[in-house]
C-alpha cells in the first residue's frame, strides 16, 4: 500500500471536522451572550462558582489529556507491551488525595488562584515564585499538545502543519476569551464525548477486522505484548509496577492535586460536596480513557505485527504510527477518518483552552491586580481576555521548540515532573510542615527546579547521544563486547545496577516516571532544612486553616492528648478527628476577588496570638457559644 492512495479525505470528513470547530465556537459565543455575559472575573475565571459535578468531572479528565496521549499511548503500548498500563493504579491515591486533602482546603479559602494560597502561607515573593514556575510549565506543556496532532496529520495526511497549528489555536483561543470557563468546561464537556467516540470506533473496526478482541489479545499475548507485573523495585527501571503506580501517585497529585487548572474547576464547583464528587467521578473516566488507548495499541499491533509502519517507513516517528492505522482501516469508511482527526483535534482544543484560562486566572490574580488593586471590574475582565489572546499567539511559538522533544508521551510526563514536580513540593512543605517559614519555601523551590531541570535535561541528553550517532548495530556490538569483557574480567558486576551505569548516568537514568515525586521531595526536605536554619515557625503562629493535620488523620485512634502533640503546637480544632477547616479563620475577600492581605494578615496573626489556650476547652464544651463567638469577629 502506497502513502499516498491510503490517506485521502472524502467531503464527510472534512464536514465533521468542521462541526467540530464551528460547534465549539457557538458555545464559545453562547456563553459570552447568556448569562452574566462574561462580565465580571468571576464569572469568566470561576464560572460563577455554579456549576454541578457531571460537566466538572469531565471537563477535569480532558485537561490533561490531549492528542499527546490518544497518539501516545498506544504507541506506547505497541512497542513496550502493557506494562503502562498499570498507571491506571496510581488513579486510586492519585484522586483520593486530592479529594480528600487539597480540594477541601482550596474550596474553604475561597480563592481564585491556587498561588493565594503561597502567600497566605508564605509570603508575598513566594506567591510570585510559584506563578512564573506554573505559566512556564504550561506554556511549554502547551506548545507540545497544540504541535502533536498537528504533526502527525502533517506527515500521514499531508494537511498543512502551520494550517493545522493555526486553526486549533485560533479557534480555541477564539471560545475562550469569549465565553470563559463555562464555555471552557461545555465544550471540554462535547470535546470528551468526541475524543470517546473517535477512539472506540476506531477500536471497534480495528478489533474486526483483526478477526474479534479475543484474538487481538491472542496476537498479543503470543508475541509477549502482555506483560505481567514487573516489580523489581529499581526507580531507576522506565516502567515497572512501582514506578508506574506509584511513581504516577505524585504526577497524579501535581496535576489533580494543585495545578491551577485543576483546582480553579474544583473552585468552580456550586459546593464542596459536588467538587469532591467530581474527583470521584473522574476515576472510572480516566480508567476508560486508558484502557482504551491500550486496546488500540493492541488493535494496530494485531494489524502489524513487529513489522509496523514505523518499521517500514511509512511514517518517521512513532506517535504518527495511530493515525497511519486510522486511515489505513477507515478509508473505506467516509466519515470517520474525519471523527478521528476531530477526536485528535478535541484533545488538543480542550487542553489548551483550559491552559488559557488557567494562565489568564493566575495572570489576573497574581500578577496584574496586586499591582493595580483599585482596577475596576470591567477593564479587569477586558484585560483577562486579552491574556487569554495573548497567551494563545505565545503558544503558537512554542509549538515550534515542541518539535525536538522527542516521543511525545513521555516528554508531556516528563513536564509535568520537571516542573509540576517542584511545585507540588511547595504545596506539600506549606500545608503538612507548620514549622515551614518563607525562606524555606523559597529556597527549596529554587533547588527542587534546579534539581529537576539537572536530571530532566542530563536524562534527555544521556538516552538520545548514542542513540542519534551511531546506528543500532552498533550498539548491539558494543554491548556484546562489553559484556564479554566484564563477564570475564570481574564476576560481580553481574549484581551491579540494572543497566550497568554508574555516578551521574546512573542518576540520569531516574525513571521519569518519579520526577514528580524526587523533585517534590527535594523541596520538602531543602524547605525544612532551610527553615530550621533561618528560624521554623512557631505551631501557634499557624493559621489552622492553612496547613493539614496529617499525623493527626493517620493516628486518628490515639486520645487526644497524644494528638495535641503531634500538632506541633497548632491549634487545630480539638472536637472531631476529622479536622473542621470551616470555623477557623478564612481570609476575607474584597468583590473582586483581591485579597484583603494586609489587614486581615494581621489581624489573624494578633488573634491567635492573643487567644488564652484555655479558649480551646471552652471551645470543647460549648460548640454553640463558639460558632456565635466566632461569627461575631
Ligand atoms: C495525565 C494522565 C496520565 C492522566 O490524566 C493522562 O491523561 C496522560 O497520559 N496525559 C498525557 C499528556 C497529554 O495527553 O497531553
Ligand atoms: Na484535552
Amino acid at each position: 500500500m502506497a502513502t499516498s492512495t491510503v490517506m485521502r479525505f472524502t467531503v464527510a470528513d472534512y464536514v465533521i471536522f468542521a462541526l467540530l470547530l464551528i460547534f465549539s465556537s457557538v458555545i464559545g459565543l453562547f456563553y459570552a451572550l447568556s448569562g452574566g455575559r462574561q462580565r465580571t472575573t468571576q464569572e469568566f475565571l470561576l464560572a460563577g462558582r455554579s456549576m454541578t459535578f457531571l460537566p466538572v468531572a469531565l471537563s477535569l479528565l480532558a485537561s490533561f489529556q490531549s492528542a499527546v496521549a490518544i497518539l501516545g499511548v498506544p504507541a506506547e503500548i505497541y512497542t513496550f507491551g502493557t506494562e503502562y498500563w498499570f498507571l491506571g493504579c496510581s488513579y486510586f491515591l492519585g484522586l483520593l488525595i486530592p479529594a480528600h486533602i487539597f480540594v477541601p482546603m482550596f474550596y474553604r479559602l475561597k480563592i481564585t488562584s491556587t498561588y493565594e494560597y503561597l502567600e497566605l502561607r508564605f509570603n508575598k515573593a513566594t506567591r510570585l515564585c510559584g506563578t512564573l514556575t506554573f505559566i512556564f510549565q504550561m506554556v511549554i506543556y502547551m506548545g507540545l499538545v497544540l504541535y502533536t496532532p498537528a504533526l502527525a496529520l502533517n506527515a500521514v495526511t499531508g494537511f498543512d502543519l502551520w494550517g493545522a497549528v493555526l486553526t486549533m489555536g485560533l479557534v480555541c483561543t477564539l471560545y475562550t476569551a469569549l465565553g470563559g470557563l463555562k464555555a471552557v468546561i461545555w465544550t471540554d464537556v462535547f470535546q470528551t464525548l468526541v475524543m470517546f467516540s473517535g477512539q472506540l470506533a476506531v477500536i471497534i473496526i480495528g478489533a474486526k477486522e483483526a478477526g474479534g478482541i479475543g484474538e487481538v489479545w491472542r496476537i498479543a499475548k503470543n508475541n509477549g505484548k502482555i506483560s505481567g507485573i514487573d516489580l523489581n523495585p529499581d526507580p531507576f527501571e522506565r516502567h515497572t509496577f512501582w514506578t508506574l503506580s506509584f511513581g504516577g501517585v505524585f504526577m497524579m497529585l501535581a496535576l489533580y492535586g494543585v495545578n491551577q487548572a485543576q483546582v480553579q474547576r474544583y473552585l468552580s464547583s456550586q459546593t464542596e460536596k459536588q467538587a469532591i464528587l467530581s474527583c470521584y467521578v473522574v476515576f472510572p473516566c480516566q480508567q476508560l480513557v486508558l484502557a482504551m488507548g491500550c486496546i488500540l495499541g493492541l488493535v494496530m499491533f494485531a494489524r502489524y505485527g513487529e513489522n509496523g509502519p514505523l518499521q517500514q517507513g511509512y511514517v518517521n516517528a512513532s506517535d504518527q504510527m495511530v493515525l497511519y492505522f486510522v486511515m489505513d482501516i477507515l478509508q473505506h469508511y467516509p466519515g470517520l477518518p474525519g471523527l478521528f482527526i476531530a477526536c485528535l483535534f478535541s484533545g488538543a482544543l480542550s487542553t489548551i483552552s483550559s491552559a488559557f484560562n488557567s494562565l489568564a486566572a493566575v495572570t489576573m490574580t497574581d500578577l496584574v491586580k496586586p499591582q493595580y488593586p483599585h482596577m475596576t471590574e470591567a477593564r479587569a475582565t477586558l484585560i483577562s481576555k486579552c491574556l487569554a489572546l495573548g497567551y494563545g499567539l505565545l503558544c503558537l511559538g512554542m509549538a515550534y521548540i515542541a518539535s525536538l522533544m522527542g516521543p511525545v508521551l513521555q516528554a508531556a510526563l516528563s513536564i509535568f515532573g520537571i516542573v509540576g514536580g517542584p511545585l507540588l513540593g511547595i504545596f506539600c512543605l506549606g500545608m503538612f510542615f507548620p514549622m515551614a517559614n518563607s525562606t524555606g519555601a523559597i529556597s527549596g523551590l529554587v533547588a527542587g527546579l534546579i534539581m529537576a531541570f539537572w536530571i530532566g535535561i542530563g536524562g534527555f541528553i544521556s538516552k538520545r547521544a548514542p542513540l542519534s550517532f551511531v546506528n543500532a548495530t552498533t550498539i548491539q556490538n558494543i554491548s556484546t563486547s562489553l559484556t564479554t569483557a566484564t563477564m570475564t574480567t570481574v564476576n560481580l558486576t553481574t549484581v551491579a545496577p540494572s543497566n550497568g551505569l554508574t555516578g551521574l548516568k546512573k542518576f540520569y537514568s531516574l525513571s521519569y516516571m518519579w520526577y514528580s515525586g524526587h523533585n517534590a521531595a527535594t523541596v520538602v526536605i531543602v524547605g525544612l532544612l532551610v527553615s530550621f536554619l533561618t528560624g521554623p515557625v512557631k505551631g501557634e503562629d499557624v493559621n489552622p486553616s492553612l496547613v493539614f493535620p496529617v499525623l493527626r488523620y493517620l493516628l486518628f485512634f490515639l486520645p487526644e492528648r497524644c494528638k495535641e502533640k503531634l500538632s506541633c503546637g497548632v491549634r487545630y480544632h480539638p472536637a472531631s478527628n476529622e479536622p473542621s477547616l470551616q470555623h477557623s479563620l478564612v481570609p476575607t475577600k474584597e468583590p473582586n476577588g483581591v485579597i484583603n492581605n494586609d489587614v486581615t494578615r494581621g489581624e489573624e496573626k494578633q488573634k491567635f496570638a492573643s487567644e488564652p489556650p484555655m479558649e480551646v476547652e471552652i471551645r470543647k464544651e460549648d460548640q454553640a457559644a463558639e460558632i456565635l463567638q466566632e461569627t461575631s469577629l
